[in-house]
């Protein structure tokens, strides 16, 4: 089967998927949903289900039906936890004001976000809630995922302005695809929440989805999840005028690869710098990118494989900085740490582990959990 999609781990849907039909094009509840608790307002998608617990929920935040400003799809169990959590009483931390970016159309790739001024390497470069947040394997019946009533009924809770900022974001599908799910798809971003057991979820987040991919971006997505924000932060310096990117797709992998998966989960050729290098060059960041992505597993596994040395780190630390890796050069570095500290070299240990600590705060912000 073909990889999921690097951003919301879904696999891409067949072309057998209707549009909405009109009987269906107002916002409203459906029929399967019902209501199981007004305050907080949580909704039971398919009570046909026949498995409360474990069949979709929707929660609205806050709850004012009609008018929330983030709806969340998941189990009820997480779900009753969740709508216990604080940060419902706070309001969203303010974006950054006067923000470093616009958004313009560009040429080729839809809407793109560009530097309006320079931008330093470590700032904050945007910062919001998301509007939907999903557990990535959300029940839905078939006849449901189909016509779109499910989502359409999720979104049924959120403010009008809300949803039609969703239904105005680019849908990469087009036809083959139900729309709102489409659009769903298209821009979906990870979320991580910690104490889930391990649930992945899928967020959408409005103007951070409008930045395009590039296969070395110069910001990183991260999700704070005490604000509850998205962030980007810029793991560069980024010059005014030029595009601010993310990355949509696995890195640490070869040319071929990763626009196999970029076509196939968002529907364009990729030719980003990196991409459309001349193929002598591409062929040595295909050489560097594997030999990163051979280490991915150790470095999930914290593994130390008996020929890892400290001299192996500081050469793929090198490539990953060649290749504009920034987000992979951090987890080489706490990799390099523990493999450090594991070889009885402290001066190293000590080295790297003032190097991780620096490059969090590029990535997530002085407030990174990971610092604690
Ligand atoms: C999440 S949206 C990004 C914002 C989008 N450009 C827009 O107009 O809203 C993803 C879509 O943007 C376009 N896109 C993103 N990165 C691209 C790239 N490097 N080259 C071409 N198209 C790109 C593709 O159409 C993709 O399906």
């Amino acid at each position: 089967m073909a990889s999921p999609c690097y951003r919301c781990l879904s696999h891409p849907n067949s072309a057998e998927k209707p549009l909405v039909s009109e009987e269906n094009s107002n916002w409203k509840l459906s029929d399967t949903c019902r209501t199981h608790s007004q305050n907080p307002l949580i909704i039971e998608a398919d009570y046909r289900h026949g498995q409360a617990a474990e069949a979709s929920h929707f929660l609205y935040v806050p709850h004012t039906p009609g008018n929330a400003s983030i709806v969340f799809l998941d189990h009820l169990h997480n779900i009753q936890r969740i709508s216990t959590w604080d940060i419902w009483k706070q309001p969203p931390p303010p974006a950054p004001q006067n923000p470093p970016y616009v958004l313009e159309q560009s040429a080729n790739k839809g809407i793109k976000m560009v530097a309006r001024r320079s931008i330093a390497i470590g700032e904050l470069i945007a910062l919001e809630r998301p509007l939907v947040v999903s557990r990535v394997d959300a029940a839905i019946a078939e006849d449901q995922s189909t016509t779109g009533i499910f989502y359409r009924a999720a979104l049924s809770g959120l403010s009008p302005a809300a949803r039609d900022t969703i239904m105005s974001l680019h849908n990469c599908f087009g036809p083959e695809q139900e729309p709102i799910l489409g659009t769903l798809l298209t821009n979906y971003q990870p979320v991580t929440i910690p104490d889930a057991s391990g649930t992945e979820y899928s967020g959408l987040f409005p103007i951070l989805c409008r930045a395009n991919h590039d296969c070395s971006p110069n910001a990183n997505f991260f999700f704070n999840s005490r604000s509850f924000t998205g962030q980007f932060h810029a793991v560069r310096d980024i010059a005014k005028d030029e595009e601010i990117t993310a990355m949509y797709s696995e890195l640490a992998a070869p040319r071929h690869q990763r626009r196999a998966e970029l076509q196939e989960h968002y529907k364009f050729l990729c030719e980003c710098s990196t991409c459309s290098l001349l193929p002598n060059l591409v062929e040595q960041s295909d050489i560097r990118r594997k030999a990163i992505a051979e280490l991915i597993p150790l470095m999930h596994s914290g593994i130390y494989a008996d020929d890892m040395s400290v001299a192996r780190i500081e050469e793929l630390l090198g490539w990953a900085t060649d290749e504009g890796l920034y987000a992979l050069y951090a987890e080489i570095l706490v990799y390099g740490f523990g493999l450090a500290a594991n070889l009885g070299v402290p001066d190293q240990a000590g080295k790297w582990s003032q190097m991780v600590a620096e490059a969090f705060k590029i990535l997530d912000g002085a407030d990174s959990p990971r610092l604690n």
